[in-house]
Formats: C-alpha cells, structure tokens, sequence
C-alpha cells in the first residue's frame, strides 16, 4: 500500500500508515509508533547539521533589530503548499510552520527543511482547532485535484467550512493575517470570458464537483464575514490552474498525466470533447503572486493565474512535441459538470500587485517533465 493511500472509512483521510494506531490498543500504539519517533529524531538530527545554525542562534542578529515573522501554512507539505514554503524559508526573517494532515501531501516535498531552526512540521487535521502564535496564516490546505476531492466529498467541504473557519478563529485569536488559496472553481461553468473577479459564477450546487466549488465559495464568504464583523485582516486568491515540479505523479490532473503519459510511452488520454480550455501557471510565478497578495494592502479576492489558454488537445499536442512525439493521443470519456472553459482575466493582479506570470507553458512543461523522469526513473534516451 502507498504510504499515503487512505483508509475508506468514510469520514477520515487517515494515511495507511496510521491504520495500526487508529485501530489496536494503546499497547500496540506504543509498539507502532517507538520506531516511528525514533527514525524521525534520527532524520531531525542528521539534517540538522547540515544547516548554517549560527545564522540563527548568533546573537549579533539580535542587535541588526530584524523583526521576524512566524508563518503558518496549512497543506505546506502539498504541491504548491511546499513551493510556498521553500521560498518563505528564503527570507531568513521567517519561521514557518507547516500543519498537513498528508493526505495528497508528503514529508519528501520537504525533506531538505527538516531539522531546520526556523522550520516545524505538523501532523495536523485543519478540521480540528490548531492553537500556535502565528503572524500569518496561508491556508491552502485541501485536496485540489478533482479525484482525490471527489473521494471523500463530505471531508471535502468540512476541510473547506471547519477548516477555514478554524483558521479564521486562529487568525481572530492571535491578531493574524490570514490568506485563503480559492479556486478558478468559484466561477464554476463560465458564462463570462475571461473570468474577472466581479463575476459572481455558474456553479452548480447540488453536482459532484459541488464539495470543492461550493466548498470554496463558502470558505470565501466566512473570510469576508469575520473581515466585516472581526476586523480579520484577509486576503483572497483565486488560483487558477497550476503545474511543476512535485506535482503528485498520480494526481489525476491533465498537465501530471499527459506527461507522466508521455514519460511513460502510453497513449494521452484527452477527456471528450477536447475542446474545453484551461490557462496554466507554472509554480513559482504562483507563489510569487501569493507572497505578493499576502504582504500587499489588498484584500481581494484576486486571480492568481496565467493567462495564456489552451484547449486540452493544443496542450496533449505541446507535450507530445516536447517530451515524446512518438506517443499517442487517446480520447477518453469525459466527468459531469467539467468546465468547457477558463482563463483569468488578471487585470487586478497586474494592477494592484504589479504581478503577471513569467514562465511560458511551453517553458514550464521541461521544467517539470525533469522532475517526473527522476522521479520515475526514466532519463530521457539521448
Ligand atoms: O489544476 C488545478 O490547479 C485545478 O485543478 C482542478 O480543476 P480542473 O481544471 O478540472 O483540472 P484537471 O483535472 O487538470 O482538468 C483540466 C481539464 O483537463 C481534462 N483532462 C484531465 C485529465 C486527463 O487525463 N485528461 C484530460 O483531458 C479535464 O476534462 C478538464 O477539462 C481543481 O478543481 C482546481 O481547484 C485546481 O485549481
């Protein structure tokens, strides 16, 4: 079993991992989890070293008055969750705290962090309170990709009610800042193109994409409730689409598929008609327009996301021509309620952050294909 498979329970998204604790004796807990503590101590220790501890602990950048900032990111161990973090823990200012339940996160997307002084990981549920003095509060954590967010569709929507709005009492609590991650889902099946952030969606409420989309929706109107009634400092992004390194390789998503596909000789499975549009924003240029959101004086919510838009057969045909111009392309059934269209309009994002994404597809798609031939363990035949 995967180490992140998860139990159908029905309620949980426990790891496979914790079947042994969730289910025996306290007994049989101490039995499972000694090794457990014992290797990660291990890993803390070895890691450690290898960090510059002086940078830290001298006291002689006490007297420099830099002000730190302790930051909270939820689903910090996710794709971009952790991307997010790598950058944050550029800036020697911060400590970052990461809470992830690894659910579709995982410790390997931040292994070269842990041990790290200015850097803690915990195991943690959004859906269940988390109390830690924080300055700012990303909160991304949610399943993203469609399949995995329609698995467990009532876990869906409490992550994105319970979890949002343990966050937003977190945030009340302890005076922080606190960003939400929405979704180009908000807007549902477009009847506006490109989408702009003053339209208000076509989502339907009752379908099975309705957890996420709704889901979202919710999240964002309880971040606007506490801003108006709490004084909450919020801030909202709508992501759009997003790719790159780390993505999970068996996420589901088109980009991670088409080129796991073509990595792996297999036909690229286009779901019908084929027609429908997507806008892909490579990783970095996304969490560069998140730090900017975070520490700029606008609330939101803003697009996050790159405008350039392509159907799903233009994208199977670039990544054909880039990875493997031998393989296939197959069309597949599609699932209910898929959006035919979508690209951000970013106006908002250009003007009121003086953001606008850098990194063009046909750029990103090596970038990435790189990344899933290490990890597949299939180097590119010269
Ligand atoms: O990638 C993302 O960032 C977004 O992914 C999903 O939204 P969706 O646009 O449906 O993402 P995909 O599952 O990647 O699907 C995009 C399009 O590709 C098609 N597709 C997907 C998979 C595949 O193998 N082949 C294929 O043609 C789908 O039918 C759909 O039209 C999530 O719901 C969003 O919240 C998230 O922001």
């Amino acid at each position: 079993m995967h180490e992140n498979e998860e139990v159908k329970d029905g309620t949980s998204w426990r790891c496979a991992r914790d079947l042994p604790i969730a289910l025996h004796s306290l007994d049989r807990r101490t039995k499972f989890s000694r090794p457990f503590s014992q290797e990660t101590r291990q890993l803390e220790q070895n890691t450690a070293r290898s960090f510059p501890l002086f940078l830290w602990s001298n006291p002689a950048k006490k007297s420099l008055n830099l002000s730190n900032m302790r930051i909270l990111v939820t689903g910090g161990a996710g794709f971009i969750g952790s991307h997010l973090v790598d950058k944050l823990m550029e800036n020697e200012k911060n400590e970052v705290i990461v809470a992830d339940n690894y659910f579709t996160g995982s410790k390997v997307n931040l292994k070269k962090w842990i041990g790290h002084p200015r850097f803690e990981l915990i195991r943690h549920d959004v859906t269940e309170p988390l109390l830690v003095e924080v300055d700012r509060i990303y909160h991304l954590a949610c399943p993203a990709s469609p399949i995995f967010y329609k698995y467990n569709p009532v876990k869906t929507i409490k992550t994105n009610v319970m979890g949002t709005l343990n966050m937003l009492g977190l945030a009340k609590r302890v005076g922080a800042r606190i960003l939400l991650t929405s979704t180009s889902e908000v807007y549902g099946d477009p009847l506006v193109h490109p989408q702009n952030e003053s339209y208000w969606g076509n989502v339907n409420p009752i379908g099975v994409r309705s957890c996420y989309d709704e889901g979202k929706r919710v999240a964002e109107t309880l971040m606007f409730d506490y801003h108006r009634q709490h004084g909450i400092e919020i801030r909202i992004a709508r992501i759009f689409n997003t790719y790159g390194p780390r993505m999970n390789i068996d996420d589901g998503r088109v980009v991670s598929n088409f080129i796991a596909q073509a990595i792996r000789d297999e036909p690229l499975t286009v779901q019908a008609p084929g027609t429908q549009t997507r806008s892909f924003c490579y990783v970095s240029d996304m969490v560069d327009g998140l730090i900017r959101l975070m520490e700029g004086d606008h609330t939101g919510p803003i697009n996050i996301g790159n405008p350039g838009e392509f159907t799903m057969l233009e994208l199977a045909e670039n990544v054909k021509e880039l990875i493997n111009p031998k393989v296939k392309i197959a069309m597949v059934e599609n699932t209910p309620d898929d959006p035919r269209q979508r690209k951000p309009d970013i106006s908002k994002a250009k003007e009121l952050l003086g953001w606008e994404p850098k990194v063009k597809l046909r750029d990103g798609l090596p970038l990435m294909e790189n990344d899933f031939r290490t990890r597949l363990e299939r180097p590119r035949k010269c």
